[in-house]
């Protein structure tokens, strides 16, 4: 069966091919940047730590958001307590775009994650070229080699790692790697079906691990972030429900408020 994860790698080989066909634009921008560790905003976090996401579509929802200004969406993200901004730069499947990525890096002081389909090193020197802190490697879309490949690449050039799961298995090869970041994605990507149980399943092999563990997808409620907090998440992501908050300073305090309230 032909997975959705499927279809967007096999479209994301297309592009980048146009990728390396841009590749003079990488000696254009300098990054004077310093990096900014996300891994350090979560040690020095007494709560737990909000991405926020840059999300104006999606396969399984389609339409979001798809208007919103990323410059404008970013500056409420970092006002209302974000400790880290997603920035979805697919454009076939989530309309996202490099230049989102970049008007995000020029408007926020929080360290940036670069979240898209990466398969090949020229992904990864766009997304520190547009301004990432972090990337996301999705172990579902790679080898054992080529996850070591990308995430020994990524970390030489000072990028931290979000290394994606979504079942035990796939967490046992993301153990296998020195990654810091564990994410647990909670969005079945044959059914889309989103469930909490699947951060709740694989909590505890983590938190023994001595990773942090970021929950993400799925998350929208109060209840939802006790759920998430009571078995040790050190992390959320949250895309859609920001995106569509019609309140979001409520909406991101009701959050912070519930972790506060939970862990303490
Ligand atoms: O969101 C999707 O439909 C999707 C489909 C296929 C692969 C990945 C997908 N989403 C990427 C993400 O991981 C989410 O954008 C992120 O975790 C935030 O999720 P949410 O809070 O549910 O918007």
């Amino acid at each position: 069966m032909t997975t959705i994860l499927d279809k967007i790698i096999a479209k994301k080989r297309e592009t980048i091919e146009n990728l390396y066909k841009r590749k003079e634009e990488l000696k254009t921008r300098n990054q004077h940047l310093k990096k900014k560790s996300f891994v350090e905003k979560i040690k020095q976090a007494d709560t737990l730590a909000i991405i926020a996401e840059f999300k104006r579509a999606s396969p399984s929802k389609g339409d979001i958001n798809i208007d919103k200004d990323p410059t404008e969406q970013a500056k409420m993200y970092e006002l209302y307590g974000a400790d880290a901004i997603s920035v979805l730069t697919d454009t076939p499947f989530f309309k996202g775009t490099y230049e989102d990525l970049a008007k995000v890096r020029e408007t926020v002081n929080l360290p940036i994650l670069c979240k898209d389909f990466i398969i090949d090193k020229i992904q990864i020197d766009f997304a520190k070229h547009f301004g990432a802190d972090l990337v996301l490697l999705i172990a579902a879309a790679l080898d054992d080699e080529t996850l070591d490949e990308l995430y020994t690449y990524a970390t030489k050039l000072g990028l931290e790692v979000l290394l994606e799961v979504h079942n035990e298995e796939e967490l046992d090869r993301a153990l296998k790697t020195d990654a810091q970041l564990i994410g647990v994605n909670n969005r079945n990507l044959k059914t889309f079906e989103v469930t909490l149980e699947t951060t709740e399943k694989l909590a505890r092999k983590i938190k023994e691990s001595g990773r942090y563990m970021v929950s993400e997808s799925g998350i929208s409620t109060f209840e939802d972030i006790v759920k998430v907090t009571s078995c040790g998440a050190n992390a959320i992501l949250v895309g859609e429900t920001f995106m569509k908050a019609s309140d979001l300073e409520s909406k991101m305090k009701e959050m912070k408020v519930a972790v506060k309230a939970e862990i303490k």
